[in-house]
């Protein structure tokens, strides 16, 4: 494990001129993603992001999570307006864009926690909230609508400075319906996003995926409407498209247990070699549109290392892969790598589309410890990837 480098961490957290419009200001000092290694994470409210297809069970998991002795004060934030409920019609956050503090109203529900719904998860909204916090919560879920793409709202937790410094973003947790899942990813069924994916001219990236690649735990909901078969077979094709994340199956999002699969997964703090291992067991890539890689090469040496943040920096920024020009286009969606360095030290990285964090500990691994570096995402050819890495760290662009 990477926690024992905790008390010389040397956090670098990089930022890409395309998220820049996520900052408020650029000049402001960018809040660690790796939040749970220092002393002011204690007091820092953790979110789940709870994600899935229409349909697939998110809301049937809350009600399960808020009915379970958990010992946890929740608040519950649902991203939707829904007339089929009485508590949405009754909340309203208007307006995101708007910096005056409206106080969300909650709504009491079992277990002490409390709920609330906002129309757009916008850093104002999460702020309100925490503002009224006193009390009231110590730990947030946020049920995105069935067509949120979570690539989009990971980053909200750690980019904006204000929200970085009283909450960090503690996994994403995404439910599919095991009935439908496969269609969903082979059609776009019933998807609004399916002529947005068209336009792309690559094989189809539904909403579907999205969700699946970038969750740290994948909940196979539905269970009872599949054959021993299909379930295997499902299990099969989103293990293919995200190496990295647990994957458990139930029927009414019943999960076996709460504690590390939905509350407190801490999936941005660490980065485990078990992990990192598992991705690499060569899942069949059974689906079209996006796989998982896993690159592995021998700790770095003193000058490897600003090599090797380049080519991130290129792959993550720029979508090209250096000293590769002829690669076939690809989207990077997650990333995770454990970097043992030759003077002893390890990098532990983790990335959320083109935003990546690099933190140095001492102590991690060992001698034989091989560098590991696993993405997930869209068009990545091992090969080129594997090559351009292994000339960049060569020396062959100079940087
Ligand atoms: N057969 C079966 N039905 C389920 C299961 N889990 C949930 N359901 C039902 O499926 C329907 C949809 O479940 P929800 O929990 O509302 O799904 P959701 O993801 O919140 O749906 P949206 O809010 O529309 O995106 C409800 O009628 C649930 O009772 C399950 O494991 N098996």
């Amino acid at each position: 494990m990477d926690g024992d480098g905790s008390d010389d961490e040397v956090p670098s957290l990089v930022q890409p001129e395309a998220n820049a419009k996520l900052n408020a200001d650029e000049d402001e000092e960018i809040p660690n993603l790796v939040a749970g290694l220092d002393d002011a994470a204690i007091s820092k409210v953790p979110i789940t992001i709870v994600t899935g297809y229409l349909g697939a069970g998110k809301t049937t998991l809350l009600n399960y999570i808020l009915t379970e002795q958990h010992g946890k004060k929740i608040a519950v934030i649902l991203n939707e307006f829904g007339d089929s409920i009485d508590i949405e019609k009754q909340l309203t956050v208007s307006d995101q864009n708007s910096t005056e503090a409206k106080p969300i109203p909650f709504v009491p529900l079992a277990n002490g926690c409390i709920c609330c719904s906002v129309k757009d998860i916008g850093v104002a909204a999460i702020e309100n909230l925490m503002e009224q916090r006193g009390e009231l919560f110590d730990y947030i879920l946020l049920e995105t609508t069935g067509l949120a793409d979570p690539g989009n709202i990971a980053p909200m937790f750690w980019l904006d400075d204000g929200l970085g410094s009283t909450i960090f973003l503690d996994g994403i947790v995404t439910l599919v319906d095991a009935k439908n899942v496969l269609k969903s990813l082979d059609e776009g069924y019933g998807d609004e996003k399916k002529e947005e994916a068209h336009d792309d001219h690559g094989p189809l990236l539904t909403t579907a995926h999205l969700q699946i690649s970038h969750a740290d735990v994948i909940i196979i909901n539905k269970t009872d409407l599949v054959s021993g078969a299909e379930r295997e077979k499902v299990v099969a094709r989103i293990r293919s498209i995200n190496g990295l994340a647990r994957i458990e199956t139930t029927t009414k999002s019943q999960v076996p247990q709460l504690e590390g699969l939905v509350l407190d997964l801490n999936a941005y703090n660490e980065v485990t070699d078990a992990d990192l291992d598992f991705a690499n067991k060569g899942h069949s890539h059974l689906d079209p549109t996006i796989t998982t890689t896993t690159l592995i090469f021998p700790p770095l040496g003193e000058d490897e290392v600003s090599r090797f943040d380049f080519f991130l920096r290129t792959m993550l920024w720029e979508e090209t892969l250096p000293n590769v020009p002829s690669a076939a286009p690809f989207e990077i969606h997650r990333l995770k790598a454990r970097v043992p360095l030759q003077n002893g030290r390890m990098l532990l990285i983790q990335g959320v589309r083109s935003i990546y964090d690099t933190n140095e500990v001492t102590g991690a691994g060992g001698d034989a410890e091989m560098a590991k570096l696993v993405l997930i995402g869209k068009g990545i050819d091992h090969s080129s990837f594997e090559q351009s890495l292994r000339l960049t760290l060569s020396g062959a662009t100079r940087i």
